[in-house]
């Protein structure tokens, strides 16, 4: 019997987040089992091969770790947290076990990804680990990751992970064929949804809870993640990882499940928040790299920087002011302090280190970063 998805094309994508549901990873027989990661992990491989990135992120700690645990043993959160502990490893080894190519876990937790300097430090080693061709296993760090600290569930992780690696898509890879009308599993004459324009309170009201032991969010917390991407300009697509074939038509870019749409583009969701992100300070730039800015979208190099007003950190939003005439050249998040802009002004990218003892990279402000005005 098919999952009664329509076959459609996926939209084409450079990089992608795919999130992996404990539900494909868990073994009946408790632990971990490869019976549905291999074929996801062949479509890893494939879009890598064709030059994509694919940054994966994976539940199944705590599935892998309660092969480890004694039965019938009290299950509090310190239980869970340290059967997760335990099986992160397992997780990661079952990842790498399918690649050639360098497996790197890293593991994030809300306040990482709330507190800008954190949230940029991991933007930036998740840069460095693509340029790598390395393949980032993403989950949360359920070790320290109570209450406030939590993120609540990987789906809303893999939201938050596409939009800081920059991705064009979100794939969250489930044990189900994609969205119903109705939880299947109670309402067998339930109806397949291939396409939603946008995430409203109604699709809220039909997305049920998790199916499975393993699973936790169900489909309420798949739309939470999708309207998340979706402010992003981010689309996302759910589809039934169980299934060898689809999966398998995926790397062909052909999609039987369900395709949440963005209401704008990325660049231009982008764009919107950093013309309209309340800014912290300014940067005075000469007229030649204010003309590369405008003309060429270029990235902002220390070497055109004249100095910085204001008192902001590295992660803020400025504004960015041609000494000339004054006017604005453009909006960025800048990746240093005023205080360390004020010490790299009009240096050479090669002397960062040694004027400040340490550097964030080569650029005040990343071409990604920035919205010429
Ligand atoms: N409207 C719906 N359409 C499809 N699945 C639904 C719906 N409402 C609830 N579900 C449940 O959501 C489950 C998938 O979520 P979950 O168990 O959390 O998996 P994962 O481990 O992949 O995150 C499905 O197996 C299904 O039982
Ligand atoms: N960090 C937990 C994952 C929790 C989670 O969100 O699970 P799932 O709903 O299966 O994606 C673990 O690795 O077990």
């Amino acid at each position: 019997m098919g999952s009664g998805f329509v076959e459609q094309a996926l939209p084409s994508w450079r990089r992608a987040v795919l999130k992996v549901g404990s539900s494909l990873l868990a073994a009946d027989e408790g632990g971990l089992s490869p019976r549905y990661a291999a074929a996801l992990a062949a479509f890893v491989e494939r879009s890598r091969a064709n030059g994509r990135d694919v940054v994966i992120v994976s539940s199944g700690a705590v599935a892998a770790g309660r092969a480890l645990a004694t039965p019938g043993q009290a299950m509090g959160l310190p239980a869970r947290q340290a059967l997760a502990a335990l099986g992160q490893t397992r997780l990661i080894a079952l990842w790498q076990g399918f690649f050639d190519a360098p497996v790197a876990q890293v593991l994030l937790t809300h306040d990482d990804l709330r507190h800008r300097r954190r949230y940029l430090n991991a933007r930036s080693t998740l840069r460095e680990l693509l340029a790598l061709r390395a393949i980032p296993v993403i989950n949360e760090n359920d070790t320290v990751a109570v209450d406030e600290l939590k993120l609540g569930d990987n789906d809303n992780l893999a939201a938050i992970v596409a939009a800081l690696v920059d991705a064009d898509i979100l794939l969250i890879a489930t044990d189900i064929g994609g969205l119903y009308s109705a939880n299947p599993r109670i309402a067998p004459d339930a109806a397949p949804i291939d396409d939603v324009a946008a995430v409203t309170p109604e699709l809220y009201a039909i997305a049920g809870g998790s199916g499975s032991r393993s699973g936790t969010g169900g489909m309420r917390t798949k739309l939470e993640a999708a309207e998340k991407a979706a402010a992003a300009g981010i689309e996302t697509i759910l589809f039934d990882g169980t299934d060898a074939t689809v999966v398998g038509r995926l790397a062909d870019g052909m999609l039987s499940g369900t395709r949440i749409r963005a209401p704008r583009t990325r660049l231009a969701a982008r764009k919107y928040w950093l013309r309209h992100a309340p800014s912290a300070g300014s940067i005075t730039i000469d007229p030649g790299a204010a003309r590369a800015v405008r003309e060429r979208g270029a990235s902002l190099l220390p070497g055109g920087v004249l100095g910085a007003t204001g008192d902001f950190a590295r992660g803020d939003v400025v504004e960015i002011a041609c000494e000339e005439d004054g006017l604005p050249v453009g909006r960025g998040i800048s990746q240093y302090a005023a205080v360390d802009i004020r010490r790299i002004a009009r240096k050479h990218t090669r002397d960062i280190d040694a004027v400040l003892g340490y550097s964030y990279g080569e650029n005040v402000i990343h071409r990604d970063d920035l919205v010429a005005l």
